[in-house]
């Protein structure tokens, strides 16, 4: 077994014992980018000089016996949406092409307080559009697991560089599904905490009122451990919310005995690959083999999600996008003539097809004669939406879905038509626009070994409990110690 193999906890093990180095394991790391990552292509960018020294005192930390956190020294890897002090932070995108930001978002500098070496900047869909990472502007990531498919999106460089065993674990974000749908593709969990939970400050912003940061890991445990570091209130973001976060570690082997689990009618539609039913299913079968009782829950309001999200998140961006002119940071058309030619030149350079597709949706969605009729009409569903949840955690204690209804998809199949696209979020997005915790885990694999994920959705602040809910099944196969072919 190669020392990238290892688990997070693992491996942090090790490093407790003083059987190896953050230097060794960083420099172990390195190497295997150094090997991979011209097929994966999921890091943006290196910060080897950055991780070395976070490296070389984290070893001394754990030398004089004062580890910053558990999992002082083990190497990571950030979404490149996260502002990263002095390393370029680019959302994907050539609008911020060369831009390095001054200062470190909260989430960066908690896991460098905790003593996480950050490798790199992982590759993602321009500012986080997209479902398969093929709308970065620096070309797309490719799935360990098959390279000519994709891993998921927005988050698919985070999620391809664990799966590829090129760090330990990493940061995402996801505003309709960005970590859960990436971390399901690639055999990883991957769960998008409350809205509220973790701090957004310092994050590139897609859509404000879904945005949420959260980890991925190849287990449970690890999962844990990371959101244990990120979890906490901070004062310089206004949506954080002032709830102290529980110990994510401590109730994780508590099992399912007792607890009752929604399956949602709406959620098994027409046109789900049928190999992502039958494996689902199974799954929900093993979780009444583990005592849960399984009880079917109505969530009426599915079918506008779709719909919803489409409206809101795009009049969202329009808006957060609009300081990207060309003045503040990154791109500037140089040769425009006046002001207004210069703002105009350096977004349609700096901005790729499926950005600009969203903010013209966004904006005319938000116009006066429109406002009306879309925008405050998708917020009333919305509302709709949420309380469809309410009803049903007044039955369950969590609710189990696919992550998406396809398994990973071929690289370029899905470009030509956004529909499509936008239709691999169908099952992920009701839970931001509900604003609730969503899970997702590695619950078995196609016939051509292609993984597919189970979701887990809880209520407000629940995630110890999705997490518990997920290490029972963890516990019980051996889908997640299966490692991508690379
Ligand atoms: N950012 C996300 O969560 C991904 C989603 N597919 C979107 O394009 O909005």
């Amino acid at each position: 077994m190669e020392l990238t193999d290892l688990s997070m906890l693992e491996l942090a093990a090790k490093l407790a014992a003083g059987e190896v180095s953050s230097v060794e394991v960083t420099r172990a790391c390195l190497a295997r980018i150094a090997q991979v990552d011209g097929k994966v292509k999921a890091f943006l960018c290196l910060d080897e000089k950055g991780a070395l020294a976070a490296a070389e005192a984290s070893d001394a930390r754990r030398k004089a016996g004062s580890p910053a956190s558990p999992l002082d020294g083990v190497p990571i890897g950030v979404k490149d949406l996260f502002l990263t002090e002095g390393v370029p932070t680019t959302a994907g995108s050539r609008i911020l092409e060369g831009f390095s930001p001054p200062y470190d978002s909260t989430v960066v500098g908690l896991l460098k307080k905790a003593g996480l070496p950050i490798v790199g900047k992982l590759n993602l869909d321009e500012f986080a559009m997209g479902s398969s990472n093929e709308s970065s502007a620096y070309g797309p990531t490719h799935n360990p697991w098959a390279l000519d498919r994709t891993p998921g999106g927005s988050s698919g460089g985070s999620a391809a560089a664990v799966a590829a065993r090129e760090v330990f674990g990493a940061l995402g974000t996801d505003t309709g599904g960005s970590i859960r749908q990436p971390a399901a593709f690639t055999n990883l969990v991957g769960i998008k905490p409350t809205y509220g939970r973790v701090s957004r400050y310092g994050v590139i912003a897609y859509a404000s009122s879904l945005d949420q940061v959260g980890p991925m890991a190849r287990t449970v445990p690890d999962t844990a451990a990371l959101l244990q570091l990120i979890a906490q209130h901070d004062p310089l973001d206004s949506t954080s919310a002032p709830v102290e976060a529980p110990n994510y570690s401590e109730d994780l082997e508590g099992g399912v005995r007792g607890l009752k689990l929604g399956v949602p009618r709406e959620y098994f539609i027409e046109g789900m690959d049928p190999e992502v039913e039958a494996t689902v299913r199974q799954a929900m079968a093993a979780y009444e083999r583990l005592g849960a009782t399984l009880v079917e829950v109505s969530l009426p309001h599915t079918k506008y999600a779709l719909a919803t999200y489409y409206l809101l998140a795009p009049a969202e961006a329009s808006s957060n996008l609009a300081r990207y002119d060309g003045v503040r940071y990154g791109l500037r058309a140089k040769d425009a003539k006046g002001l207004r030619e210069m703002y105009g030149q350096s977004r349609d350079r700096g901005f790729g097809s499926e950005v600009k597709h969203r903010i013209m949706l966004g904006t005319y969605a938000l116009s006066a004669g429109y406002y009306d009729a879309y925008y405050v009409r998708a917020q009333k569903v919305r509302t709709l939406i949420r309380q469809d949840f309410t009803k049903a955690f007044e039955q369950v204690d969590a609710i189990l879905s696919p992550a998406s209804p396809v398994p990973p998809f071929k690289l370029g199949e899905k470009t030509d038509n956004p529909l499509s696209m936008y239709l691999m979020d169908v099952f992920t997005l009701p839970c931001n626009l509900a604003g609730l915790p969503g899970l997702s885990l590695p619950c078995g694999f196609t016939k051509s070994n292609l993984p597919i994920g189970l979701q887990i959705l809880g209520k407000p602040f629940d995630e110890a409990r999705l997490l518990r809910i997920a290490r029972a099944f963890e516990r019980e196969h051996d889908f997640s110690r299966r490692l991508a072919p690379l």
